[in-house]
Parts: C-alpha cells; sequence; structure tokens
C-alpha cells in the first residue's frame, strides 16, 4: 500500500499542470503517507488474540472455583473443551470411598449382616475366631482418631478402616490387640500387588512366627492351598472347593461389593530367615474366607455419565478392583453399555500394542488394573486421537493423572500425590463437577472463535477499505482516518475480546459432538460468517463513499462538494462502519448457525457493558471528535441514517446462517465436518462389541485347551498367532501356574 500510494502521489504530481510542490510539502505528504500505512498495518495483525485466549481462560477458571474446580493449569481448561473420553478410577471417584463390611463367609459359616457375623462369632472355634480378628487388627495401617468435628473415625485406608470397623462391632479393640503384638515384618498394601502382609511372631504358638495376608481376594486366594472349614479345621483346597470359593466371590461381587479375602500361615523360624524384604512371603496360605465391602456409589453419577455420552465424551472405568464388582458397579453407573467390553489390567497388560488399541475401542472397564495398566490405557487412547481426561483420588492414579492431558483430582479425599499430578482439583469431589469444566472448557473454545470471527471480519473489511480507499480518492487519503482506525483497533481487540471472551456457559454446549484433534480454528461456517460480513460491509461502505453524497443531499447540484459537507459523508460512513461492528459483535455471540443471536444476552452483563461503553464514546468521538479524529457532529436524522444501516449487519448475519453450504464451492471454503469421528459407531458398538466378546472367549477357551493337551499351535496356520494367542496362552499360565508353583512351596514349607 506505502509503495502504490508513493507511486500515485508522484505520478499525480507529475501529470498535473500545477508547479512541483516543494520539498516540506513532499516531506510531510510522504509521512502521512507512512503514517497511514502503519496504521494499517496496526489494524491487520491480530494482536488481540493471545489476550482473548488469556482473558478467556482467566475469566474461565475464576467462574470455574465457583463451580468447584480448582484450575492448577491454565491450559487444562481449553483442552478439557475437546476432551473425547474420561477415564475414572472407580474407588473414591465414583464411588463414595465409605466402605463398610456388610457380607462375608468366613470359615465357611455366612453371615450377611452384622447380627449373623456376630453369631458367627460365638459359634466357631475360638481359636479361629482370634486369628480372624488379630490378622484384621494387625495386618493394618488404618487407625482410630478424632475427625474435626470430635467424633472418633478410622484414618487411612477405607478399606482397612471397613475391616477395623467390623471387629469393633464384634467388640473387639484393634489397639489392645495390636499393642499386645510383636510384628517382625511388614509388607504394606501395594496397588501393583493388591496384598498386604505381615509377620508377627508367636512365642507361644506351635511355630514361632505367624503371616498374615489381606488382599484381592482372587490374587490371595490363588496363593492358598488350605481353608478353614466351618468345624474350624484346616482341610486341603481341592479344585471344587477353589471354585466354590470362586462362586462366593461372583455372588458378592455381582452384587458390587468389594471383596477381601483373609488368609494366615505359621512358620518356623527357619522359613522366617528365608523371607526376602521386597516380595512377601505369599504362598502356601490358609484361607479363612472372604468379606464383602459395600462402597455406595456417589449420588450424581449416573445422570453425569449420561451427560457425558449425550456430550460424545466416553466414560471408562479403570479401576484396581475385581472384575465383577468393576461390573456391577459400572453397570449401575451407566459406564458399562451393551456389547461394551469389560476386562483385567493383567489381560489387557499381554496384548500386543495393535490389539491393546483394537480392544480399547469397545473397552469400557478394566479391572484389577495396576498404576502402569492406567498410563498404558491413556497413552494408548491418546494415540488413537482421543483427548484424554483422568480423574483419580489415589496415590495410584498418579502416573495416569500426570500423562493425561487433564487430569481431575478429588479435594476433599484424594491424596496429595493424586492432587500434584492433577492439572484440575475437584473441591467438593463430585464427579459432575467434570461436567461442568468440560462446560467451561468448551465455552473457551468457543470465546476465541467467536472472537476470531469478530476480528476477521473487522481486520478484512477495515484494510481492504482503506486501502480502496485511499487509491481511489484524488488526494490519496483513506476514509478512515489513522486516529478513526486506531480506535476501530481497539474496539475489536481489547473490547471484543472482553464482550466475546466472557461469554458464560450454557448447557447446550454439553449436546454436541466434541470437536476433533485436527479441525481447523476457523470452521465452515465462520468462514461464511466472516467472508459474507467483510463482502458486505465493504460493498456498503464504498456505495456510500460513491453515492452517499447525492443520497444525503451533501452535494451541490454539479456533484461538487464543501470541505464542511465532504467531512459529514466521511464521518457518516465512519459511523456507519462502527455500527456495523456493533452489530456484528451480536451475531458473533453465536458461532454455530442457530438463528438466535440474542439468546441468553442478559446473562451477558460483561458483553452488554461494553458495547454501552463502544457506543457511548463513539458518540463523544463524533460529536466532540473535532479536529484529532476528522469528524464532524451530525445530526440526529445522520445518527438514525447510520445506525439503520449499521443495523443491516445482523439480516445480513442471519441470510447468511441460512444460507445453505451445497450453494457454497469447496473450492471457496472447505465443508470439512470438524467433528471427532468417534471410534467405534455407536449404533455398531452392540452388535461387534458382543461378537468381540465372544471372540476372545473362544480364542481363551481355545488356547486353554490347547495349553492343556500339550498341544503347539501350528505357525503356519495362524499368522498372528505370536501375537495374540500367546498372549493369551501367557494369560492361562498367569492364571493356573501361580497356584500350581505355590502349592509346590506351600507344601514344602509344611
Ligand atoms: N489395604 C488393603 N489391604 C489389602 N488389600 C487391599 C487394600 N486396599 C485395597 N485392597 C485390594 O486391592 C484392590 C484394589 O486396589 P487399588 O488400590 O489398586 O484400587 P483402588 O484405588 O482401591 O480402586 P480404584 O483404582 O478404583 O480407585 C481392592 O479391590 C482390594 O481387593
Ligand atoms: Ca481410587
Amino acid at each position: 500500500m506505502l509503495v502504490t500510494l508513493v507511486v500515485k502521489y508522484f505520478v499525480q504530481q507529475a501529470l498535473s499542470n500545477e508547479p512541483m510542490p516543494s520539498g516540506s510539502e513532499i516531506f510531510s505528504e510522504m509521512v502521512r503517507i507512512i503514517i497511514q500505512a502503519i496504521t494499517i498495518v496496526v489494524v491487520a495483525v491480530p494482536e488481540g488474540l493471545p489476550m482473548a485466549v488469556t482473558l478467556a481462560l482467566a475469566y474461565a477458571t475464576t467462574q470455574m472455583l465457583k463451580d468447584n474446580n480448582l484450575v492448577r493449569v491454565l491450559s487444562a481448561c481449553e483442552t478439557m473443551g475437546n476432551a473425547t473420553t474420561v477415564c475414572s478410577d472407580k474407588t473414591g471417584t465414583l464411588t463414595q470411598n465409605r466402605m463398610t463390611v456388610v457380607e462375608g463367609t468366613l470359615s465357611l459359616l455366612t453371615f450377611t449382616n452384622m447380627d449373623g457375623a456376630k453369631n458367627w462369632k460365638n459359634e466357631v472355634k475360638h481359636e479361629i475366631a482370634r486369628i480372624v480378628i488379630e490378622g484384621i487388627a494387625i495386618n493394618s495401617s488404618a487407625f482410630e482418631d478424632k475427625d474435626e468435628n470430635g467424633n472418633m473415625a478410622f484414618v487411612g485406608s477405607k478399606t482397612e478402616s471397613a475391616l477395623l470397623g467390623f471387629i469393633k462391632l464384634l467388640g473387639e479393640s484393634y489397639s489392645v490387640i495390636r499393642s499386645e503384638a510383636n510384628v517382625v515384618k511388614a509388607y504394606p498394601f501395594s496397588s501393583a500387588k493388591k496384598t498386604m502382609t505381615t509377620v508377627i511372631e508367636t512365642p507361644r504358638g506351635s511355630e514361632k512366627y505367624r503371616v498374615y495376608v489381606k488382599g484381592a481376594s482372587e490374587i490371595v486366594l490363588r496363593s492358598c492351598t488350605h481353608y478353614i472349614d466351618s468345624n474350624g479345621d484346616s482341610k486341603k483346597l481341592k479344585e471344587d472347593d477353589r471354585s466354590k470359593f470362586d462362586q462366593i466371590i461372583s455372588k458378592y461381587a455381582d452384587g458390587a461389593l468389594r471383596t477381601i479375602a483373609l488368609s494366615y500361615r505359621d512358620v518356623s523360624a527357619d522359613d522366617f530367615k528365608s523371607f526376602k524384604d521386597d516380595e512377601p512371603p505369599n504362598y502356601g496360605l490358609i484361607c479363612l474366607g472372604i468379606v464383602g465391602i459395600q462402597d455406595p456409589l456417589r449420588t450424581g453419577v449416573k445422570e453425569s455419565v449420561r451427560e457425558f455420552t449425550k456430550a460424545g465424551v466416553t466414560v471408562r472405568m479403570i479401576t484396581g478392583d475385581n472384575i465383577q464388582t468393576a461390573r456391577a458397579i459400572a453397570i449401575n453407573a451407566g459406564i458399562l453399555t451393551r456389547g461394551g467390553l469389560a476386562m483385567t489390567g493383567p489381560e489387557f497388560r499381554i496384548l500386543s500394542k495393535e490389539e491393546q488399541i483394537k480392544a480399547l475401542k469397545s473397552l469400557q472397564v478394566l479391572a484389577r488394573s495396576s498404576p502402569t495398566d492406567k498410563t498404558i490405557v491413556v497413552r494408548r487412547l491418546q494415540e488413537l486421537g482421543e483427548v484424554v481426561a483422568v480423574t483419580g483420588d489415589g496415590t495410584n492414579d498418579g502416573p495416569a493423572l500426570k500423562m493425561a492431558d487433564v487430569g481431575f483430582s478429588m479435594g476433599i479425599t484424594g491424596t496429595e500425590v493424586a492432587k500434584e499430578a492433577s492439572a484440575i482439583v475437584l473441591m467438593d469431589d463430585n464427579f459432575s463437577s467434570i461436567l461442568k469444566a468440560l462446560m467451561w472448557g468448551r465455552a473457551v473454545n468457543d470465546s476465541v472463535r467467536k472472537f476470531l470471527q469478530f476480528q476477521l471480519t473487522v481486520n478484512i473489511t477495515a484494510v481492504t477499505l482503506s486501502f480502496v480507499s485511499a487509491v481511489a480518492s484524488k488526494d490519496g487519503q483513506s476514509i478512515l482516518s489513522a486516529v478513526q482506525l486506531l480506535w476501530v483497533n481497539l474496539i475489536m481487540d481489547t473490547l471484543a475480546a472482553l464482550a466475546l471472551a466472557t461469554e458464560p456457559p450454557s448447557k447446550e454446549l454439553l449436546l454436541r459432538q466434541p470437536t476433533s484433534r485436527t479441525a481447523p480454528l476457523i470452521n465452515f461456517s465462520m468462514w461464511k460468517m466472516i467472508l459474507g460480513q467483510a463482502i458486505f460491509q465493504i460493498g456498503i461502505n464504498l456505495a456510500l463513499l460513491k453515492y452517499g453524497g447525492a443520497l444525503f443531499h451533501l452535494q451541490e447540484a454539479d456533484g461538487s462538494t464543501t470541505p464542511q459537507n465532504s467531512t459529514v459523508l466521511r464521518t457518516m460512513i465512519f459511523n456507519t462502519f462502527v455500527f456495523l461492528q456493533v452489530f456484528n459483535e451480536l451475531n458473533c455471540r453465536r458461532i454455530d448457525d442457530t438463528l438466535n443471536v440474542f439468546k441468553n444476552l442478559h446473562h451477558n452483563k460483561i458483553f452488554i457493558l461494553v458495547q454501552v461503553i463502544v457506543i457511548g464514546c463513539q458518540y463523544l468521538i463524533v460529536q466532540f471528535g473535532g479536529q484529532a479524529f476528522k469528524t464532524t457532529p451530525l445530526t440526529s436524522q445522520q445518527w438514525l441514517t447510520t445506525l439503520l444501516i449499521g443495523s443491516l449487519s445482523l439480516p445480513v448475519g442471519l441470510c447468511l446462517r441460512l444460507l445453505p453450504a451445497y450453494l457454497i464451492p469447496e473450492a471457496v471454503i472447505s465443508h470439512k465436518s470438524e467433528e471427532r469421528q468417534p471410534l467405534v459407531d455407536p449404533t455398531k458398538i452392540g452388535w461387534k462389541g458382543a461378537i468381540d466378546h465372544m471372540a476372545h472367549q473362544t480364542s481363551l477357551f481355545d488356547a486353554i485347551r490347547k495349553d492343556k493337551h500339550g498341544h503347539q499351535p501350528k505357525h503356519g496356520h495362524q499368522p498372528k498367532k505370536d501375537s495374540g494367542e500367546e498372549a493369551i496362552r501367557n494369560l492361562w499360565k498367569l492364571h493356573t501356574s501361580a497356584p500350581a508353583d505355590e502349592n509346590a512351596n506351600g507344601e514344602a514349607s509344611r
């Protein structure tokens, strides 16, 4: 533009009949042209964008705090807006983490309430009752303490608190038992091993030491070789006894109870010496029984899961708990649906990468997962292009929370590790607050796009208009003066950012699908609005420039104008331009093609305030701007005229919204949908999932059969064998060989 204007100036001078202007005249003319060019550059550069992003984020984070979301990482809420999947742990996030023992089968005697448990204590051999109670009291790290209200409450692991509560109701004091015992070795509970082991000295016992093991029922049971029967006698654990225990576990787990197996073993001093420090001596154990612990769902979880589904976000449960327990709770929460896949961490872990990715598509529950499994799931999902939010409360969730795109931790019951690793802390521990974060995230993304749409329209219009009018006019003067352009720049950068980035979110945001990771920042309907509005605005301003004089009676009969009238016309065009922006800002409140741009306007006080300020300033500039702004006061009729022309922006916006996509060729604006393609078509998941599940089961069965008969699967027949089938074979080994090995060990130690 600079070059064009300079060339034009000299050509004009050369062609004119007047004498060449003096050097200083040329100089001041050049300065004017340069200033004009610089102003246009200032207008053209969208420097307001980073500010709009920061402002939107800052506004969102302060507002989110009111929704009990403490944002630790600012960018997290923007990321959350694109979240496509939420991986949640179960205990403490979906459930209340308020655990109570409600059922149990100890020494093969079943109880279904506390009275039943008391009866059991009275009926069973005294010695067995002692072992059970001592084991619970000693093999535990929870303790009783005063809570903030001064009431006695258990502190520490909730599972252990439930067990301590159980023996308390049986009339036992854990602290007395603990103080009398002499603990010689302790293997604390680990999320990876899912057991806890404590060894005590028993000077009066037949052997010198006793090992107590409690933990995930099927894992502890695998380490058991004996069990205590209803007479209180130790019996060898045969296959059919094992399946009896499996049935008990299944029964509790299907009722959404967490199952814990209690076991023990007496060992000699020699055996004790061979115990390693990092490997609990969990073999040859005697199973005392299984207890079922209830942990109710948090209120509102079910509704939130449903809302997430509506918003196109898949909720997956990745828990350390038993698969049946997890499945039962997932069904209650609406996470596990027909055809969805539920598998365990060990099963998942040994799959090849491709198979993991395949499984993930319909995976809804991953049970018995280790902290590493949680991270693998997150990584694989990310590899699939998903934006993953992870929620967790425990130390075992730390690595996954860190790896996630957005990590949520529980503010009240969460551990420090989880909070440190998370980007957002849920102050009220409420799963549904995550939904609010999703809503805010989407609002932030929308705000930035709204701002961008508005700003680009002004950019294109102002720059084109200045350039065309400057080149076309006799004296090389742009229709909008430099100072006017700077005011326009202020409206569109700072004030528009304030107005458009502070739009409070509405529930509607949760009714659409997430946008894909690769979606362009400016989508089809935004381009349509930007280009449409810009063409309209440029057209109307140029038309005013050309015909305005005649139209508003601002020129003489011969077509010439007085300097005063020409300033009036310029001021009117400037005013029209600003009002076009004011009304277009309303248009930009909606970046989808919905028609009502006024919806919820009254909710956004800042938007209204900004508009009032802009109109007020515009009034002052026009009426009193005078020399600086190169304006002149307008009559009320002229005001009304310019305002009406400005308001045309609204109907034009409406028409653009109604303009169907097929009328605009792909070459002009790409029609590419920005909606994320879901991993699986939800309409297909029902059948496909079920078929996959069957295929999985059959291959498992097949592998087991071959393994039992000592067959080596033929390599030529199954090219995929080494990844899939071998994995399954390994899995089988994992299930079968462990007890066999330990059997031998157990026998040896006896
Ligand atoms: N203190 C404990 N002692 C022994 N076993 C335990 C203890 N706490 C939990 N378990 C067993 O370990 C399993 C799960 O442990 P883990 O810590 O991995 O998951 P979680 O945090 O309880 O569940 P989630 O991952 O859903 O939050 C439980 O199902 C239970 O069987
Ligand atoms: Ca947890």
